[in-house]
């Protein structure tokens, strides 16, 4: 008898205490489901238009999800999947309710032999197509990631040059990977977090209504005191995710800017000075870092796991802003013009072409204010003067880098700007003394922007350049990798390789701006008698400090401080015993003391 009545007591204690564990795993689940769906719809539904951020939000929101537009189908599918799954997971609870009924009353056996069958089955089937949802899921989120990140590499690609000497190398890298990363995963969690949350509290209320209604009433009291908190930390993370991305530009800045440029740190021994300005950099990140991460320990600790997603969610929005920024950023250059004539004369004309790299057309701010033919179809032409001249600032109007303030420059009578752009890229080529190889074979670089190109025409250009014979000589020969920036072969075979890619194209204009200032005399002579010829079909404009390169040239324009000084042939200027004749004289004087101190 005391026995029964022991074994009595056990198994109602036994009930109270399985009944109260589930009490209180349902209803820390329950509420944290609830917070989670409820701040996720408000951040929706609460948006006052008054208040800026919150409205850049829901733009840059609804931006993303027009990016997933494409993938509408597969959504659907992965929608319903969800509520298959979402089903499975909350109909749980009701069964283990079931075995609880079996402890509680062991008269009905069958009961738990049904709850434990159900349950299992029931937790499979959600789990298998929780899988198949995560993996179509994932994968159509990643195509997504790959096309953001394009868009964004156009959109910088489309910008005016001087977006670019205004904009570091390593901001851009890190909006393309490091934003364009953390927009994509919000765009993912925003979408999951919708799907799951809304399937899973739909689910979850039936059950908990159909159980209990005043149970339902009591699990939701909690609800407000933790609301508050995630949202708070939510607009922190927002707020410091801008101030973190940029920080990381700039550490990304020293880091490319000290790679692309190994060899002058290391000839200047100056690794300690970069490693110390990036470790100074990394500190700046490291202090918002800990600023972040005191908001993320603040919203795990005010809530479960389930809700740590919201605060980072808003991070992540924060830094779409700064893509989009890129986005929409209208590039600063003129319309495409629709010129694009079969036969190009090459005759370029300044008219009256004022310009400054700032806009401003002061005198101190001036670079140029230049009238003159500046190059003539089958002659070369030479441009001079001193440095800072604005002898390059010519070449980079030329190539419609920047437009002129005043004037007009005219290609074969026509401006400049009616010109399509890609053909006149394609007609006027040129070849400056910082020439960029890229990290790909020979034939790649020679070929470069001319992929259709034929082996014979770039035998032919090689030739031309006088490269063709050393190429032969390198270990894969056409095919021998340049390395990065052209680290693999010489400056002089540098310029050689460049001065064949611009060649092959058959420019109508051909611009060599200190182009063959690495050469030895040998290959400078062979290059220039190869352009001598080139000439006869084109019109070629020299930029160089050596004057006995220049005084072959058919023409010689002398700029000073941005403007044209003298023009005629080296004889004619000479004579004329102005700015020219010093430049010479001043050479020949350098040249005879470097012989003097070499006897
Ligand atoms: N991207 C730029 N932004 C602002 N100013 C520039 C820029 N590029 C050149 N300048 C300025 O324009 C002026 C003319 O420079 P430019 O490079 O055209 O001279 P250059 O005659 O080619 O000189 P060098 O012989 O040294 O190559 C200089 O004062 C230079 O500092």
């Amino acid at each position: 008898m005391v026995i029964l009545n022991l074994s009595f007591v056990l198994q109602v204690l036994q009930g109270y205490i399985v009944t109260l564990v589930a009490w209180l795993y349902w209803s820390r689940y329950v509420s944290s489901l609830l917070i989670s769906w409820g701040q996720y719809i408000s951040s929706f539904i609460k948006r006052t238009p008054s208040q800026k951020p919150k409205e850049e939000t829901g733009a840059s929101l609804k931006r993303l999800m027009g990016y997933m537009q494409p993938f509408f189908w597969r959504f659907v599918a992965v929608l319903i999947l969800v509520f298959l799954s979402s089903y499975g997971e909350m109909a749980i609870p009701q069964y283990t309710g079931r075995m609880a009924d079996w402890i509680m009353n062991e008269e009905a056996p069958d009961a738990f032999t049904e709850a434990i069958t159900i349950m299992t089955l029931m937790t499979i089937a959600s789990a298998v197509l929780e899988f198949i949802c995560d993996l179509t899921y994932n994968i159509t989120m990643s195509r997504i990631h790959t096309s953001v990140q394009g868009v964004v590499f156009q959109a910088v690609l489309k910008q005016e040059i001087a977006f670019f000497d205004a904009t570091s190398t390593g901001e851009l890298v890190s909006r393309i990977t490091t934003d364009t990363n953390s927009v994509s995963e919000a765009l993912s969690e925003e979408l999951s977090l919708l799907m799951w949350y809304t399937a899973r509290f739909g689910f979850l209320l039936f059950y908990m209504v159909s159980q209990s209604w005043k149970m339902t009433l009591l699990t939701c009291m909690g609800l407000p005191i933790i609301w508050v908190i995630p949202k708070l930390t939510g607009r922190f993370h927002q707020t410091i995710a801008v101030q973190v991305q940029e920080s990381l530009a700039k550490a990304n800045q020293v880091a490319t800017e000290t790679f692309s440029n190994m060899k002058t740190v290391r000839s200047f021994a100056n690794e300690d000075g970069e490693t110390e300005k990036y470790r100074l950099r990394l500190e700046d990140t490291y202090a918002l870092n800990k600023k972040e991460a005191a908001a993320y320990a603040a919203s795990t600790w005010a809530n479960s796991a389930v809700m740590r997603y919201y605060p980072q969610v808003k991070k992540a929005i924060g830094a779409s802003e700064k893509i989009f920024e890129y986005l929409d950023r209208k590039p600063q250059v003129p319309p495409d013009g629709t010129l694009a004539p079969e036969n190009l004369q090459g005759h370029i004309q300044f008219k009256n072409v004022t310009f400054s790299y700032n806009g401003k057309l002061n005198e101190e701010n001036l670079v140029l204010k230049v009238c003159t033919n500046l190059s003539c179809p089958g002659q070369i032409t030479a441009l001079v003067g001193l440095n800072r001249s604005g002898k390059s600032t010519c070449v980079k109007l030329l190539e419609r880098f920047y437009q002129p303030i005043g004037g007009e420059i005219l290609l074969d009578g026509k401006p400049l700007k009616s010109y399509k752009d890609q053909y006149l890229h394609d007609k006027i080529a040129v070849v400056s003394q910082e020439c960029v190889l890229f990290a790909r074979s020979v034939r790649e670089n020679i070929k470069y922007g001319y992929e259709h190109a034929s082996d014979e025409e770039m035998h032919r250009a090689a030739n031309l350049a006088s490269a063709h014979k050393f190429i032969m000589e390198l270990p894969n020969k056409y095919d021998t990798d340049a390395g990065e920036k052209g680290g693999q072969v010489s400056g002089g075979q540098k310029q050689r390789i460049a001065i064949a890619r611009a060649l092959i194209r058959r420019p109508k204009v051909l611009i060599l701006d200190n182009a063959t200032s690495d050469l030895d005399t040998e290959n400078e002579y062979q290059v220039h008698q190869a352009l001598t010829d080139q000439a006869k079909d084109c019109s070629v404009l020299l930029i160089s400090n050596k004057m006995s390169v220049v005084e072959k040239a058919s023409h010689i324009i002398v700029i000073d401080r941005g403007m044209v000084k003298e023009e005629g042939n080296h004889e004619e200027l000479m004579n004329n015993k102005g700015l020219y004749a010093g430049l010479v004289e001043k050479q020949n004087k350098s040249c005879f003391r470097n012989e003097e101190e070499l006897n």
